[in-house]
């Protein structure tokens, strides 16, 4: 029986080094059925890692993965049967009939002979594509392809999707059907979605996790965001000063000058924080002028924490 709240990943501590270099350090987190969780961050900052050590492709160098209750290092058949994957790049083979590769896909995952039609008719009903069971995959459009790659993905019908940049090259029309058949997955699977593109965890996504260097740092819900549970302050002053004595604040996440006297902060979501600012303000003689919270977008929360402000620009065809 399938809970709404049943643990799907529960990931502690983990980590990852390619001979000197850490490239994933100390990531926990944990994901529930009917959560569609994103995981944003910057070129290089160790998503594909993360992804690729949650799908078992990768080994830990520390740290502990349980998938749907079974520890994934322990007993990695058993584990990975829970998951499915759909690379940035799928393994498809263009000359293969959509019913040849799905039916191919489902015996590698180990569903007997006489359950691979039905669980063939079931992932392609899934994802739209009733009407291509016979098209040679060649002969598809890039967003048919990506409906093929997730269709094998879930081919087995495991509780966790992970899915690794998914609308990457699809035109605009195409990426609001993948988003709608990401969403609809959300309701009865897990979900996590690796993606450079902010608009996309916002039209898809009800959580949001942040990596950069290798890190964790941000976790929220969209929800939170979009209602505007302020997590961020901003500080116009009279004169210009070293902020530096921002930072010494309790809670504060980053510090983003917006000019010598304006400044915007990012904190852990703390009420005492914006008395505690104002008090500093006045104690310094910096001529506060204005302290407010803000309704951070999630590109601002982005930006200030990673230092990025080229990554919405993908998203444009959003
Ligand atoms: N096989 C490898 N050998 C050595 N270094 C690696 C290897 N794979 C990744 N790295 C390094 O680890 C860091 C994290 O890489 P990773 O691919 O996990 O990041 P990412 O967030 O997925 O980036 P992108 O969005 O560009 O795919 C980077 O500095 C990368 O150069």
């Amino acid at each position: 029986m399938q809970s709404a709240s049943e643990t799907l990943v529960e990931c502690h501590d983990l980590g990852r080094d390619y001979g000197q270099h850490t490239a994933v350090d100390k990531v926990s987190f944990s994901l529930s059925r009917g959560e569609v969780l994103a995981f944003l961050g910057p070129n290089g900052a160790g998503k594909s890692s993360t992804m690729n050590m949650l799908t078992g492709c990768l080994a830990p160098s520390r740290g502990s993965v349980r998938i749907a209750g079974i520890d994934l290092l322990e007993s990695p058949k058993s584990a990975k049967a829970h998951v499915g994957y759909l690379p940035e790049h799928p393994p498809l083979y263009p000359e293969l009939t959509v019913n040849e590769y799905l039916a191919f896909t489902a015996r590698l995952r180990g569903l007997r002979r006489e359950k691979v039609r039905q669980a063939v008719a079931r992932a392609r009903a899934r994802c739209g594509l009733e009407a291509q069971g016979k098209r040679l995959i060649g002969h598809l459009s890039r967003g048919y392809q990506q409906r093929v790659g997730i269709a094998q993905a879930i081919i087995h019908e495991p509780a966790l999707v992970i899915l690794d940049e998914p609308t990457v090259g699809l035109d605009p029309i195409q990426v609001r059907e993948i988003r709608a058949l990401i969403r609809e997955l959300g309701q009865d699977h897990g979900v996590i979605l690796s993606t450079h593109i902010l608009p996309e965890v916002t039209a898809t996504c009800s959580r949001v996790q942040i990596m950069f260097r290798g890190r964790l740092v941000y976790e929220d819900h969209m929800a939170a965001i979009n209602r505007g549970h302020s997590r961020q302050l901003r500080l116009t002053l009279s004169y210009p000063i070293d902020p530096s004595a921002l930072w010494e604040l309790p809670g504060v996440e980053s510090v983003e000058k917006l000019d010598e006297q304006d400044f915007r902060i990012q904190h852990a979501g703390r009420e005492e924080l914006a008395p505690m600012a104002a008090e500093l303000a006045v104690k310094q003689g910096w001529g506060l002028k204005r302290l407010e919270p803000e309704q951070a977008s999630l590109e601002q929360i982005f930006v200030a924490l990673t230092g990025q402000d080229n990554a919405p620009a993908e998203g444009a065809a959003a």
